[in-house]
């Protein structure tokens, strides 16, 4: 059996906590075999092979009898890059528990059981769900509505340096004046109506007015305006900070992909880039 998890991209700008996108970057995680002990075989650095693991760490939180297993791990998520890799872990862990224990979780209990662990719901919901996914957490359940999935390419700006998500959030202020909360709210809901109405300019224009993370954030990612200036000379739609950065995501149509590429390279802007595309399916089992 093989899980593949895709990556997701999260906040969308103002969305924060709220909104999230699957993308076509995998996590795989092959079952050998039933053994004495857990071992995880990958070639990540600084990450556990044993019990330690976060897919196992997680696959017990959720089934504590799963007997130990001897699993092989890939993955393309680049770690603390603002590409969900956390989410794509742990959700693995519980189709891994769901499967072993045969508890025939619900998509809505997995994403609640994962939201849990991961503290937000954002990157949780769009990996187990597939696509772009509104989401939010009320009286200890998880609403999430499933919105039309947009007509771009994915361009990924990843910096070589990682921002790990708790230290992006520890430069979050603990309060926001009632004023600036409405307007960043205001701001999130006419997204929100935006990318529903299938409206990408609008939404386009609205994903770069967040108040909430990207102003605290941008001292973590000093290349954000850059990216971003180059990124409306060569034609595309939008830019933000990929979750908690320091990746960041790019909307552009296809036919503008090479130029906007060339142009980052003229300005000396050199990180990794990845060309991705929404991933429609979230989590899938290959048997
Ligand atoms: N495939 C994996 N196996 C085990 N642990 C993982 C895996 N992917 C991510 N992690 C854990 O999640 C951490 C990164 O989480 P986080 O800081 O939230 O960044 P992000 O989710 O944006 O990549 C890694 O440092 C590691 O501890
Ligand atoms: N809403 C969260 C999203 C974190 O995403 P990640 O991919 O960086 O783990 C936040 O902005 O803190």
């Amino acid at each position: 059996m093989i899980i593949k998890v895709p990556a997701s991209t999260a906040n969308l700008g103002p969305g924060f906590d709220s909104i999230g996108m699957a993308v076509s970057l995998y996590l795989e995680v092959e079952v050998l075999s039933i053994s004495d002990r857990f071992q995880v075989d990958h070639v990540m650095p600084k990450i556990p092979h044993d019990k330690n693991n976060l897919i196992v760490k997680t696959a017990l939180t959720v089934y504590p009898g799963l007997e130990p297993l001897h699993l092989r791990v890939n993955s393309d998520i680049p770690l603390a890059h603002g590409l969900g890799s956390s989410s794509s872990a742990i959700v693995a862990g519980i189709e891994l528990a769901d499967h072993f224990g045969k508890l025939g979780l619900s998509d809505e209990e997995k994403v609640q059981i994962g939201a849990q662990i991961e503290g937000h719901p954002d990157n949780i919901a769009p990996t187990i769900l597939g696509g772009l996914v509104v989401g939010t957490e009320v009286d200890n359940h998880f609403d999430a509505v499933k919105a039309p999935l947009p007509p771009y390419s994915l361009v990924a700006y990843v910096p070589d340096y990682n921002l790990p998500t708790k230290k992006a959030r520890g430069v979050l202020p603990k309060e926001l004046l009632l004023k600036e909360a409405t307007h960043g709210s205001a701001i999130a809901n006419t997204l929100v109506a935006s990318l529903f109405a299938q409206n990408y300019e609008m939404a386009g224009e609205l994903m770069e007015k967040d108040v909430f993370h990207e102003p605290y954030r941008e001292k973590l990612v000093p290349e954000l305006l850059k990216v971003r200036e180059v990124a409306h000379q060569k034609h595309a739609l939008t830019t933000y900070l990929s979750g908690a950065g320091s990746t960041i995501m790019i909307w552009i149509e296809d036919k503008h992909v090479k130029g906007f590429l060339s142009g980052l390279n003229k300005h000396d802007l050199k990180a990794n880039t990845l060309v991705l595309h929404p991933d429609e399916h979230g989590v899938q089992i290959i048997e």
